[in-house]
């Protein structure tokens, strides 16, 4: 069944992050948001995280709803938060926290099964050899791998990503997109992503929803997604490559981050 956001709307006193929001993701897909900077992204991810409370609204999981209680919910964040000092194990044990107590985690008394579903969490993620390095000496990407693992080990119904390559340079944002999808397939996890990155976005996406002031302006595949949309999405572009919509990337270029630039990005 997957996930059913149902008519939110988040207000901050008068401002309206999010206003009527309403689509669905089939169970399974890998789903990005994309909109403009201030469109309501993390605001999106931060209510289905429990983090915020939306104004009015609701959240259904295969036909569930979604309320306060999010251990169903796994999330990998920009910048990692990761403990530096830990090591890619103990960071992914810690995504037991929630089923463990933070007593009995801190005396190291996760369950075998805990620490079984760690090592294989980083062992989907690649990392198995990694196991014992502390993450400070781990570079951007295998970081952000172990942010994926610490996820996976809350086995989550439903995986959520805050831009999780923004800060890193085109070809580990590469490595870790391709890791988040192909982990996502192997377990069968609903995710869903917010990217600046356009071209990362279409490349990784199956499914779009494109957010603009608050409210949902396009839901859609990735045959959909055309350079008008994307014109429509993030506002009057006028670039060639966005109206061809088929350039690649180069991949020297430095990372993109800024949102107003999308003709840089496709
Ligand atoms: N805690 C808050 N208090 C007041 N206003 C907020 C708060 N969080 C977000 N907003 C406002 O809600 C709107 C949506 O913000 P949000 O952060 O969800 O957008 P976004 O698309 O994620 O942007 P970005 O890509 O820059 O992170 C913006 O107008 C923002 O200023």
């Amino acid at each position: 069944m997957g996930l059913r956001i149902q008519d939110l709307t988040k207000e901050y006193g008068d401002t309206t992050a999010l206003s009527g929001v309403s689509f669905e993701i089939p169970d399974g897909s890998f789903a990005v948001v994309l909109g403009e900077s201030g469109a309501g992204k993390s605001t999106l991810l931060r209510i289905l995280n429990g983090l915020t409370e939306p104004t009015s609204g609701g959240v259904y999981l295969d036909g569930q709803e979604i309320t306060n209680s999010r251990s169903d919910v796994g999330m990998v964040f920009q910048q990692h938060n990761l403990a530096d000092e830990l090591s890619a194990y103990d960071n992914a044990l810690t995504g037991t926290f929630n089923r463990t107590g933070f007593v009995r985690s801190l005396l190291n008394l996760q369950p075998v099964e805990d620490r079984e579903l760690a090592l294989e969490a980083l062992e989907t993620v690649g990392l198995l050899d990694e196991a014992g390095q502390r993450v400070d000496r781990m570079s951007g990407g295998q970081q952000q791998r172990v942010g994926i693992a610490r996820a996976l080990v809350q086995q989550p119904a439903l995986l959520l990503a805050d831009e999780p390559v923004a800060s890193l340079d085109p070809a580990s944002a590469e490595a870790v997109m391709t890791c988040f999808r192909e982990t996502a397939k192997k377990r069968d996890l609903t995710t869903l992503a917010s990217l600046h990155q356009v071209n990362i976005a279409r490349e990784f996406g199956e499914q779009f929803i494109g957010l603009k002031d608050g409210e949902v302006m396009f839901v859609g595949s990735r045959s959909e997604l055309t350079p008008s949309i994307l014109e429509e999405i993030y506002g009057e572009i006028q670039t060639e490559e966005l109206r061809e919509g088929t350039e690649t990337p180069d991949s020297n270029e430095p990372t993109q981050t800024n949102a107003s630039d999308i003709g840089a990005r496709l």
